[in-house]
């Protein structure tokens, strides 16, 4: 049976045609303007269901679709959706975690590396015609073999990133998680600790935590304080869990030797935001999972939650 399926996202062109041919698909690349939003708003009054993602689904977009059943995020994060609108309306959302999982903990690698030893800093002094000499002192970064990792939030993510500096970088481990996990500790030779001791006691503290009203402004100038000497931050979360201005200021007076961002409080990040005139923060624009094969993997799995659950079907990874 032909649905009606409303797409903002840029589905690779296999995946278009197929659900083309299958439903009746109204498709935006992204809502970029306000006849984008109107038609897109026009499109929501028929739908069956949505896939997608960077669309703010709030009470008046839902009360605004009343034939959707499903919500397919093509996200593994589902801060952005309204869990109890949602849910009360008997409305499906589903997600895409785990085919993610390894890119977005390569990005955080990374950020980790680039951050220690400054390699946006250094590649700009290539180009820029600084490159005059070999460099000195000023110059230097830090190692990362052996250093210890701190990881806030030891989920999916969490525990990739975990594997790539215990098994490949030889790193001590601690994580802080809102459930007590053993068996990571054994897997990862790890110790679950405080957030304050993690702050206190890495060498490179990675965010990877989920967004929700617990973990809003987590990281903020305390924990930023106390931090060691040439630490360095990195999140790969979202940018609200980490108080920007607190985290801006640390790096102002050097409080914080260097961070290392794929997300922020507002994105895009706004031209005049302070943390693009800081040389000690490496800043991605969100590319976490931006790989052609995981995008790819990301988009096959939220048309598979949409179509089965258009068929009456459970979700493969509902939220
Ligand atoms: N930069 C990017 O492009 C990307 C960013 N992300 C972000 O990464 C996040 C994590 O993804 P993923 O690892 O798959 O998700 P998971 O759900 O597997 O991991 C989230 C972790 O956060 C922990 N957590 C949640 N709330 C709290 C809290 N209040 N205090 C302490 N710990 C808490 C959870 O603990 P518990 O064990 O108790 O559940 C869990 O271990 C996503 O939510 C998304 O925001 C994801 C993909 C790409
Ligand atoms: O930020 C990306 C996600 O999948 O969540």
């Amino acid at each position: 049976m032909q649905h009606n399926i409303v797409v903002v996202h840029e589905l690779y062109p296999e995946l278009l045609a197929t659900l083309q041919a299958e439903h009746h698909v109204t498709h935006f690349q992204r809502l970029g303007n306000d006849a984008d939003r109107a038609a897109f708003r026009d499109a929501m009054a028929e739908a069956d269901a949505f896939i997608g993602s960077n669309v703010k689904f709030d009470k008046a977009l839902l009360d605004a679709s009343p034939r959707l059943k499903v919500i397919a995020s093509v996200s593994v994060g589902v801060d952005a959706y309204p869990l109890e609108e949602i849910q009360s309306r008997n409305i499906v959302l589903t997600n895409t975690p785990e085919v993610l999982t390894d890119a977005t903990a390569d990005t955080g690698f990374l950020l980790l590396m680039m951050a220690a030893r400054r390699a946006g800093e250094m590649e700009r002094k290539v180009r820029g015609g600084q490159w005059q000499a070999s460099l000195g002192r000023t110059d230097f970064g830090v190692d990362i073999t052996g250093k210890t990792l701190g990881i806030v939030g030891m989920g999916r993510i969490g525990q990739a990133v975990a594997q790539r500096g215990h098994h490949g970088f030889n790193m001590p481990v601690m994580f802080y998680n809102r459930s007590e996990r053993p068996e990571l500790e054994e897997a990862f030779d790890a110790r679950q600790v405080s957030l304050e001791t993690l702050f206190s006691e890495s060498d490179f503290i990675v965010v990877t935590v989920a967004l929700s009203e617990a973990t809003r402004g987590l990281v903020d100038r305390n924990l930023l304080a106390a931090t060691r000497d040439k630490a360095i931050l990195i999140n790969i979360s979202r940018g609200q869990v980490v108080v920007e201005e607190d985290l801006t200021a640390c790096l102002q007076d050097g409080t914080l030797y260097y961070a290392g961002l794929d997300v922020y409080e507002r994105e895009p990040l706004a031209p005049d935001s302070a943390l693009l005139s800081l040389d000690n923060a490496v800043l991605l624009p969100h590319i976490g999972s931006s790989t052609f094969e995981t995008r790819n993997a990301m988009c096959d799995l939220a048309a598979d939650n949409l179509n089965r659950v258009l068929k009456g079907e459970s979700a493969l990874t509902p939220v």
